[in-house]
């Protein structure tokens, strides 16, 4: 794919960003589908940021003081999805971004930066820069943790400033982006309480995935859609 928001009426610039896009999990491309350069590199990498995924997934089950199995055994390290994007150098950065505000609409991400910068994340109101760091990957909080929370961790905003000067990279794996799959996620029941009652209604991956792929990325979060 190139760039996804070229045509959609509903955001308010396209991104300036070309992006090549595919579903890993559950149903890989064939080696074939994939373009030469790249085919084998993403499967490798695919397969150790699952990896990754599934011990970050123990840790963030602990953080909630959970049993650490419990957010694998929800399937949140399936249904992967990796965007490799490309952000040429571009005349006018003041009229667009590299990619609009947004949070992600899955579980997590584990996003690889080149070290050009220009991610930002929204904390208390303020744009602040993520700057690179060798060697380092970054991990987003997504919407369907923050609904199964019941907003224990939050879904970050974030955008990607355009660049006159120079063109960036990134790798985006999203965890969580099925868009086949009709399994409920509401809050964690162990988590409510009278004190902590359901702040979300339950929905599933294919509902969410489907809402926000026809709002597009216009800057406002999906997830008020199912806010109690
Ligand atoms: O390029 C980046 O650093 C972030 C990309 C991103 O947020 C996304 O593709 O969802
Ligand atoms: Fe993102």
């Amino acid at each position: 794919m190139s760039n996804f928001d070229l045509y959609r009426p509903c955001v308010p610039a396209a991104s300036w960003r070309d992006s090549l896009f595919c579903f890993i999990d559950p149903n890989p491309p064939t080696p074939q589908e994939f373009p030469t350069v790249c085919g084998e590199i993403l499967m490798d990498f695919s397969k150790d940021v699952t990896k990754l995924g599934c011990s970050l997934l123990e840790l963030l089950s602990e953080g909630l003081d959970l049993d650490h199995c419990h957010l694998n055994d929800m399937d949140c390290a399936k249904g992967l999805s990796v965007l490799s994007n490309y952000y040429p150098s571009c005349p006018q950065p003041e009229l667009t971004m590299g990619t609009i505000q947004h949070s992600d609409g899955d579980f997590f991400t584990v996003l690889l930066q080149d070290e050009i910068g220009g991610l930002q994340v929204l904390h208390q109101n303020q744009w602040v820069n993520v700057p690179p760091i060798p060697g380092a990957l970054i991990v987003n909080i997504g919407d369907f943790l923050q609904l199964m929370s019941n907003d224990k961790y939050l879904s970050v905003e974030h955008r990607v400033i355009a660049n006159k000067d120079v063109s960036r990279m990134s790798v985006a794996c999203f965890f969580g982006d099925n868009v086949q799959s009709s399994k409920l996620y509401g809050p964690i029941t162990e988590l409510l309480s009278e004190d902590n009652p359901p702040k979300y209604r339950a929905t599933t991956l294919k509902d969410y995935r489907s809402y926000i792929y026809n709002k597009g990325i216009d800057g406002t979060s999906a997830l008020l859609r199912y806010k109690i």
